[in-house]
Formats: structure tokens, C-alpha cells, sequence
């Protein structure tokens, strides 16, 4: 028998040729609508804490700094009535609340993946891979498959889930897209991160006030987008590139493991967040920038447009303090923190589809604010840094 191919030509045709882009984004948020002003009555009632007056003005403080307006949650009165164990600090809960997460979080991100798979415009059987993130729960299967099941992809999909990432997640799925893509020539990666307080929530403690930090800015929120490499422009719906994916790295601080923690305890998930998250985060972004521009010849950082986590205002204060960068530059991260809270890791494919909108809305020359160049900070548990480096394209187009 003679073999006509050799290993190296079934190699090169595995591979994509051009390197990965976002080709749609898709968002989804719960119906209820929670407004920050009347959060703290309504948090100090609903899980009967009104006597802990020095701890609900404590809350108010928090809120009031938050710069959060408003933010989306499942969780009603009514959930919580039906689970008073919710409302206690730490009461066993987990069973009830792995029920309603195992439910919400695939119709959420379903939900979101929808909206994204209609922007693309191609048949759903063009999707090879699924990747999806929360950090709400851990079973097998998977909300990957429900996701899947829900979205009626084929069995034959090839699915990752991410499970209890925390925030940096948003920046670690598209570098794990990007792979995926850039690796098997006409892949089509549709990633779905789908967030739920739902597993976060409880009653307040005057000795865990972090607790209270995180209820003053988590949030519910699903987003999707699909990845994939050499668009088709042949096609009757053409593929339109909206960000081209160009490296993505990640690094972990060192001495850092107690500062942003999550633990799935009888109690739901506990969250632990220290005062000086925001100035470790500030310390050390310059050194992931360094690694990822350098190569690139940038070290203006106000040459780029920027989608940092909105992990909370004093970390998006401190990064714009240390890098002395324009008033402007985190505009998107504050106005989804502003709008929706601290999504994990679903916050950052919110502040993408508000960049590329508002850039389009306001004739802004790029995707990317009119520029060329940007970056994608996620921060989450570690502490760990996801940098993404992003192209933008023509908004013309
Ligand atoms: C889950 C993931 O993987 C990733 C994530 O996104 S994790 C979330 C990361 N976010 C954070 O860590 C929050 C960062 N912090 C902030 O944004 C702000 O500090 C804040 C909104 C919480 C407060 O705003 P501020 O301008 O710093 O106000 P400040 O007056 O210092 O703090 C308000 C009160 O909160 C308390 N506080 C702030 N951070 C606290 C913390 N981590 N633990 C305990 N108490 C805290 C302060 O002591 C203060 O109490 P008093 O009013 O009684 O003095």
C-alpha cells in the first residue's frame, strides 16, 4: 500500500490558518431587577437581620460605594420564604439550592447563546465545540450538556466545562477558545458563562463583613459568544469578525491564595474577600501588560481600549490610579458594574458587547473605541490575572 500523505501534511490541514475572532456576542439577564438604594432594606428584611442596626448601616455604606445602580437576580422573597435556610449565615442549604441552580443556570446561559447564535446567523450545526463556566455548582453531566440539550446541538458536540472559576473564567474560556479554534480547522467554539447568586446567598454576619461586600456587588448574568477562526465571507450570511483574539496568558500573584476565596460548604458556596484585593490587583497588572504588549511594541497603556473584570470600584480606581489612564478607558467596565454588579465570569462578555455597540452608536472608526489594540483583564481566585490581547476591526464593515 502506498501512502500518499505524510504525518506533517495531516497535521497542517488539522489547523486553522488565521487566527481566532469573536464572531457574535449574546447576553441574558433574570427577570427580577434589584435596585441598590432599596437593597439594604430589603436584604436586612428578607433574611430578618433588622435588629443588627450598626451592621445594616455598615451594608448601606457598602452599597452606597458600590457604584452599583442596579443588578438582576433569580432569587425572589418568595425562593427565599420557601428556603429560610438561605437567610441564615450558615444553615445547611446546599441540596435546595443545587436544585434551582442545576435549573437556572443552563436556561440562563441557553438564553444568552441564543441571542449570540442569532447575531452569527449560521446553522447551529455549524458549532463543534461548547465550553461553559460557572462557578455555581459541580455535577456530572454537566450543565454542559444540558446547555447542549437545551440549544439542540448535536451529541457529537465537543463540550468543557469550567466549574467554580470565579471571575477570571471570563478571560480563561476565550483563551481555551482560541486554542480550540486556531487548532481545528473550520471550528466554530460557542462559549456559554451563566453566573447565579443563587448559591452565594445568606444572612448577614457582623463577624464576616466581606459577606457583605460580595452582596453588595454579585449578580446574575449570562454570556455567550461563539469563536472561530477564517470566517466565511462566502457564505449568503456572511461571518463579521467583531474582535480578533491574539494572545491570551495567565499568572497567579504570588502569596496571594487568601485573598479571593470560594468554598462549597452544607452552607452553600462561602466566599472570603480581603480589603486588599484592589491594591495586590493594582501592583501587579503592569507586569502581565508588559508581557502581553512588549512583544506587540506598546507600552501605552492609554493606546488601548480596555475590558477589565469590574471586580468592585476601588479595584477599577486603583488599576486607573497606578497606570495613570484616562478617566475614559474603563467607561465600559463601569457602566456594566453600574448597571448589572459583578457578574464573575460573564461580567467581561457584557463589557465587550457595550464596547463594540457603543463604538458603532457613537461612529467610532473600531470595534475597540476607534483604536487598534486592546486588552482583557479578568481577576479572580488565586489570585489569579487572565490577560486576553484583542484586535478590534472596522466598525464599518
Ligand atoms: C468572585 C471572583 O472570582 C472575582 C471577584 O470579582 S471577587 C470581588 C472582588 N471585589 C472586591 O474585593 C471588592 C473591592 N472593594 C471595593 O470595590 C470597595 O472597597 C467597596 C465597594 C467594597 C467599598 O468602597 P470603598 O470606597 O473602599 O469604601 P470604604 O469606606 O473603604 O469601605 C466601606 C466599608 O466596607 C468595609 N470593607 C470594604 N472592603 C471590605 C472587605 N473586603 N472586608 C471587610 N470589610 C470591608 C470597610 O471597612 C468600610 O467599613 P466602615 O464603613 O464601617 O468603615
Amino acid at each position: 500500500m502506498v501512502v500518499s500523505t505524510t504525518v506533517a501534511e495531516i497535521f497542517s490541514a488539522q489547523r486553522a490558518h488565521g487566527i481566532a475572532n469573536v464572531l457574535a456576542i449574546g447576553t441574558s439577564v433574570p427577570e427580577n431587577c434589584y435596585y441598590q438604594a432599596d437593597y439594604p432594606d430589603f436584604y436586612f428584611r428578607v433574611t430578618k437581620s433588622e435588629h443588627m442596626t450598626d451592621l445594616k448601616e455598615k451594608f448601606k455604606r457598602i452599597c452606597d460605594k458600590s457604584m452599583v445602580k442596579k443588578r438582576y437576580m433569580h432569587l425572589t422573597e418568595d425562593i427565599l420564604k420557601e428556603n429560610p435556610n438561605m437567610c441564615k449565615f450558615m444553615a445547611p442549604s446546599l441540596d435546595a439550592r443545587l436544585k434551582m441552580v442545576t435549573t437556572q443556570v443552563p436556561k440562563l446561559g441557553k438564553e444568552a447563546a441564543i441571542n449570540a447564535i442569532e447575531e452569527w446567523g449560521q446553522p447551529k450545526s455549524k458549532i463543534t465545540h461548547l465550553v461553559v463556566c460557572t462557578t455555581a455548582s459541580v455535577r456530572a453531566p454537566g450543565a454542559d450538556n444540558d446547555i447542549r440539550k437545551l440549544l439542540g446541538l448535536e451529541p457529537s458536540v465537543k463540550r468543557y466545562m469550567l466549574y467554580h472559576q470565579g471571575c477570571n473564567a471570563g478571560g480563561a474560556v476565550l483563551r481555551l477558545a482560541k486554542d480550540l479554534a486556531e487548532n481545528n480547522a473550520g471550528a466554530r467554539v460557542l462559549i456559554v458563562c451563566s453566573e447565579t447568586s443563587l448559591i452565594t446567598f445568606r444572612g448577614p454576619s457582623d463577624t464576616h463583613v466581606d459577606s457583605l461586600v460580595g452582596h453588595a456587588l454579585f449578580s446574575d448574568g449570562a454570556g455567550a459568544m461563539i469563536v472561530g477562526s477564517d470566517p466565511n465571507a462566502t457564505n449568503l450570511v456572511a461571518e463579521h469578525p467583531i474582535f480578533q483574539i491574539v494572545s491570551a496568558s495567565q499568572t497567579v500573584l504570588p502569596d496571594s491564595e487568601n485573598h479571593i476565596g470560594g468554598h462549597t460548604r452544607e452552607v452553600g458556596l462561602m466566599v472570603n474577600l480581603s480589603k486588599e484585593v484592589a491594591s495586590l490587583v493594582s501592583k501587579n497588572i503592569e507586569k502581565s501588560l508588559d508581557k502581553a504588549f512588549t512583544p506587540i511594541g506598546i507600552s501605552d497603556w492609554n493606546s488601548l481600549f480596555w475590558i477589565a473584570h469590574p471586580g468592585g470600584p476601588a479595584i477599577l480606581d486603583q488599576v486607573e490610579q497606578k497606570l495613570g489612564l484616562k478617566e475614559d478607558k474603563l467607561r465600559a467596565s463601569r457602566y456594566v458594574l453600574r448597571e448589572y454588579g459583578n457578574m464573575l465570569s460573564t461580567s467581561v462578555t457584557f463589557i465587550l458587547d457595550e464596547m463594540r455597540k457603543r463604538s458603532k452608536k457613537e461612529g467610532m472608526k473600531t470595534t475597540g473605541e476607534g483604536l487598534e489594540w486592546g486588552v482583557l483583564f479578568g481577576f479572580g481566585p488565586g489570585l489569579t490575572i487572565d490577560t486576553v490581547v484583542l484586535h478590534s476591526v472596522p466598525t464599518a464593515v
